[in-house]
């Protein structure tokens, strides 16, 4: 999929939001987008997806089957959670079958004949990924996939990723919570300023607020901590940004 010279703004005389972006896809990529708030990454998934069309330029060679889940699931329609992903399914002319299987990975077989309204945004979010991931995308496109998932679909979603990858499909996502770093091959790209471009993986962990990481010359162990289950999330969050890996162990799904 290539992007070129693609501008943005959502009104006529607005700022752009994005100016002259030139960008390029291969199969089987999975690109990461990163920037401040309000940078414009949502726009610039929005575009990708083709759910906002550029005011100049093109998106090309976009693939036909384009899976989108958005930051903030819209859960305030009249449908159960399985009235509305096999509707979903039928739009993407997707296996039926696949309603229940991602239900189950996700882990929201239970919730299949609760109303959307219903669902606590946990779970309204996992319905915004399932339908995504519906008739197998060879373009999917995740705005925030990991925020205010519970740590065993944290934990599944890269696998997933990693899956949708290998059967060729592009995988674009906005990660602010950095779940994604260290994912083998991942590529970065930066918006900012109405630019969006390639940064490599090494200056990305250099950012400017970020605390020094480990150089990756440098030797590194594991340390093992035991913590309450009640301030894992904090403390995990706290590592992250400080740039070291955290794994929590089964326990933490209990919280
Ligand atoms: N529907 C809209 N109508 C008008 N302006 C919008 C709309 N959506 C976003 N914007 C503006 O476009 C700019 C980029 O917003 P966008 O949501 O793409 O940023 P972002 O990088 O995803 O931010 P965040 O990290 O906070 O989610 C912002 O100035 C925002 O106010």
């Amino acid at each position: 999929m290539r992007v070129s010279n693609l501008s943005f703004r959502y009104r006529r005389r607005a700022p752009w939001v994005l100016s002259n972006v030139d960008l390029a896809f291969a199969r089987g990529d999975v690109t990461e987008i990163v920037g401040r708030n309000g940078a414009g990454k949502s726009t610039l998934l929005r575009l990708l997806a083709g759910l906002l069309r550029p005011l100049d330029g093109t998106i090309s060679e976009r693939p036909d089957v384009v899976g989108y889940a958005p930051e903030r699931f819209p859960s305030g329609q009249p449908f159960t959670m399985a009235g509305y992903l096999r509707h979903m399914a039928r739009v993407r002319r997707a296996d039926p079958r696949e309603v229940e299987a991602w239900a189950e990975r996700l882990g929201m077989s239970h919730l299949l004949g609760h109303r959307l309204p219903d669902l606590s945004m946990g779970s309204a979010h996992k319905v915004g990924l399932a339908q995504a991931l519906l008739g197998d995308p060879g373009l999917l496109v995740l705005d925030e996939p990991f925020a205010g998932l519970d740590a065993t679909t944290r934990a599944e979603l890269p696998l997933i990723i990693a899956e949708v990858a290998e059967r060729g499909g592009l995988v674009i996502v906005s990660d602010h919570q950095g779940e994604l770093r260290g994912f083998p091959g991942l590529r970065r790209i930066e918006v900012g300023e109405t630019t969006a471009r390639e940064v490599a993986p090494e200056v990305a962990a250099a950012e400017p607020d970020a605390p020094p990481r480990t150089a990756p010359e440098e030797a590194v162990t594991i340390l093992e901590v035991v913590v309450a289950v009640s301030r894992a999330r904090e403390l995990a969050d706290r590592l992250r940004g400080e740039g070291h890996t955290v794994r929590m162990s089964d326990a933490e799904v209990a919280e």
